[in-house]
């Protein structure tokens, strides 16, 4: 920038001009006013002493003048220095974009002398016409808005060097020049032009690692969402077979139970011995009705093989490969029948823990086998009666209704059709399950049958005591041809096994019950000779009625069914019976 001074010489002509200003116009006034002889010298004097202070003040005020202007141009010498040094490129154009004034940085930033760049257009650097048309519209725009305005555009050093520069700029008027002074600072942006690009760049690359990500999580997402409906369709599937699983557990388990029970008598089941006329008649039956759904009564004496003969329909019917359930009726006290024969949910009465499936349920596509069916209740009869009609019950303490595929057979040593008469049997019952009728004959009615019934039993109890048994005794075939069998096979098994287990040769001696000898046979009904002879042998084992000597070992039942039986027969102990 210029810097201006100011001489004492130019001070004093100053004042002098001014004087001689004053002295004309003093001059002027004084042709003009026609003057008192007497006044004109007073007031001259006056007046010339008013001009001297006058000029006194002026030049005081001239010298203020000066001293003000001098600190004015230092201050103004200081700031152009300011300006000059200033780390930023200061540039001053005309309206046209020609520099009148650049700093250092300035002229460092194209790369040329500050006095090589003065009255250049600074179009000449920009680099393109897009550019330049920037340049020239900021100016422009500057003219008609005073207040700072920006753009950015780029332009070439002397050194060829391309520079992107932010342009931020002010005009102030220029009175002298009657045109604007434009005041531009230009900021070189290369290194955040670098950092911009980088930072785009960087950018980009980000945004499109987030696109990626984004659809690999959608995807994963959607993955995810099909994993958990096949999971929950699994669990459902899950719970549905767990379901499935838990009822045929229950069912193994029942039927499990019921195998340990049964797994005795399979063995016996296997075998149906006997060739009598009474039996071979009996088995032509057998084979003639089990091919068919009907439902079958077998009637005959306690022990005669009427379950054995159930087992034996059973096996030659189209039902034979499930397992055929049995329910002994007067085995079971009469207020589980009904739990066992249809089954109880859990709470169904007082101290039902569990749920258990009912036989009915157990023998669903199989044949159900109802012991001793006289002893089944008459309320239950109706209900068994429905399960004959319809194959549909509930089980206890369940609204639900069960509907199954059994097959009946029922047996009774007791005459129904008499019971019926005294009204303690269902007529409907009874017809129902009357369609088919086979009788076993009592054991003394085929005696033919006697001797190989004893060698099928001996077989059998050789292999369990490990014991040869070559011949049996003359006089135990000759005891058992006479003596009546009031239990029947049954009897003749318990008498076998008993004598096997004290056999100490090969020849086997069968010791008949004392109280049943050979001898006339008693008289009366059946069911008289039944209780005689239950009381004969309460009375020979002092009444007790079950374990190894009791009687229900003797006549060869279970101790429950001799309890029932004693209690159908009106047998109890009292003094006569001592
Ligand atoms: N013909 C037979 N061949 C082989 N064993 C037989 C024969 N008949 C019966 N038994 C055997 O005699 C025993 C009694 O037979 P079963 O239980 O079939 O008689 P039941 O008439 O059903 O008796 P209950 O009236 O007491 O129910 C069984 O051990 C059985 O194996």
């Amino acid at each position: 920038m210029v810097a201006m001074g100011c001489s004492k010489k130019k001070k004093l002509s100053a004042a002098t001009v001014l004087r001689s200003q004053a002295e004309k116009r003093l001059q002027a006034e004084a042709g003009k006013r026609p003057a008192a002889p007497e006044a004109r010298e007073e007031d001259l004097l006056r007046l010339v002493h008013e001009l001297k202070v006058h000029q006194i003040e002026l030049e005081m005020q001239n010298a203020e003048l000066c001293r003000s202007r001098d600190e004015l141009e230092l201050s103004r010498d200081k700031y152009a220095e300011l300006c000059d040094f200033a780390p930023v490129a200061y540039f001053a154009f005309d309206s046209a974009g020609v520099i009148r004034e650049v700093n250092f940085a300035g002229a460092q930033l194209l790369g040329l002398e500050k006095r090589q760049l003065l009255n250049k257009s600074f179009v000449g650097f920009i680099v393109d016409a897009a550019g330049k048309n920037v340049f020239l519209n900021h100016l422009s725009r500057l003219a008609k808005k005073q207040i700072v305005q920006r753009c950015e555009v780029s332009f070439r050093s002397n050194s060829g060097r391309v520079i992107p520069g932010q342009f931020q700029s002010i005009a102030v008027h220029n009175s002298e020049h009657n045109d604007d002074d434009i005041f531009t600072s230009i900021t070189d942006v290369t290194v955040y032009k670098q950092l911009e690009a980088m930072m785009h760049k960087e950018y980009d690359s980000l945004e499109l690692t987030v696109h990626e990500r984004t659809e690999e999580l959608i995807k994963a997402n959607e993955r995810l969402s099909h994993e958990i409906e096949d999971r929950k369709v699994a669990a459902d599937s899950l719970r549905e077979a767990l379901t499935i699983i838990k009822q045929l557990k229950e069912q193994l388990r029942e039927e499990n139970l019921y195998l340990r029970e049964e797994i005795d008598q399979i063995y016996s089941h296997s075998n149906f011995v006997g060739d009598s006329k009474a039996i071979r008649a009996a088995l032509k039956q057998v084979a003639q009705v089990a091919p068919t759904e009907a439902t079958v009564l077998i009637q005959g004496e306690t022990g005669s093989g009427k379950e054995l003969l159930a087992h034996a329909l059973h096996d030659q019917s189209g039902r034979k490969d499930r397992l055929m359930i049995t329910v002994n009726c007067a085995a079971l006290p009469p207020t589980l029948i009904e739990s066992e024969l249809f089954g109880r949910e859990k709470g169904a009465f007082t101290g039902s823990t569990a749920k258990q499936i009912g036989r009915f349920e157990l023998a669903d596509g199989s044949t159900i086998f109802l012991d001793e069916i006289d002893a089944l209740p008459l309320e239950l009869q109706a209900k068994l009666l429905r399960v004959l009609e319809s194959g549909e019950f509930e089980r206890l303490g369940s609204p639900r209704t069960i509907k199954v595929d059994v097959r009946i057979i029922s047996a009774t040593n007791r005459d129904l059709a008499e019971l019926v008469s005294a009204g303690s049997f269902r007529q409907d019952m009874y017809y129902r399950l009357n369609i088919f009728q086979i009788t076993v004959p009592p054991l003394r009615e085929r005696r033919d049958d006697i001797v190989p019934l004893v060698w099928s039993f001996v077989q059998e109890f050789s292999k369990s005591m490990d014991k040869r048994i070559e011949s049996i005794s003359q006089k135990s075939v000759q005891a058992m041809q006479a003596y009546s069998w009031p239990g029947n096979v049954r009897e003749l098994r318990n008498a076998t096994e008993r004598a096997m287990i004290v056999a100490t040769t090969p020849v086997l001696h069968i010791e008949l019950p004392q109280i049943a000898q050979a001898g006339p046979a008693p008289s009366g009904t059946l069911e008289d000779l039944e209780r005689r002879h239950i009381v004969d042998v309460l009375d020979a084992t002092g009444w007790r009625v079950s374990g190894k000597s009791g009687a229900a070992t003797i006549l060869g039942i279970n101790p429950k069914t001799l309890e029932s039986r004693m209690q159908r027969l009106g047998i109890q102990r009292n003094k006569n019976n001592f």
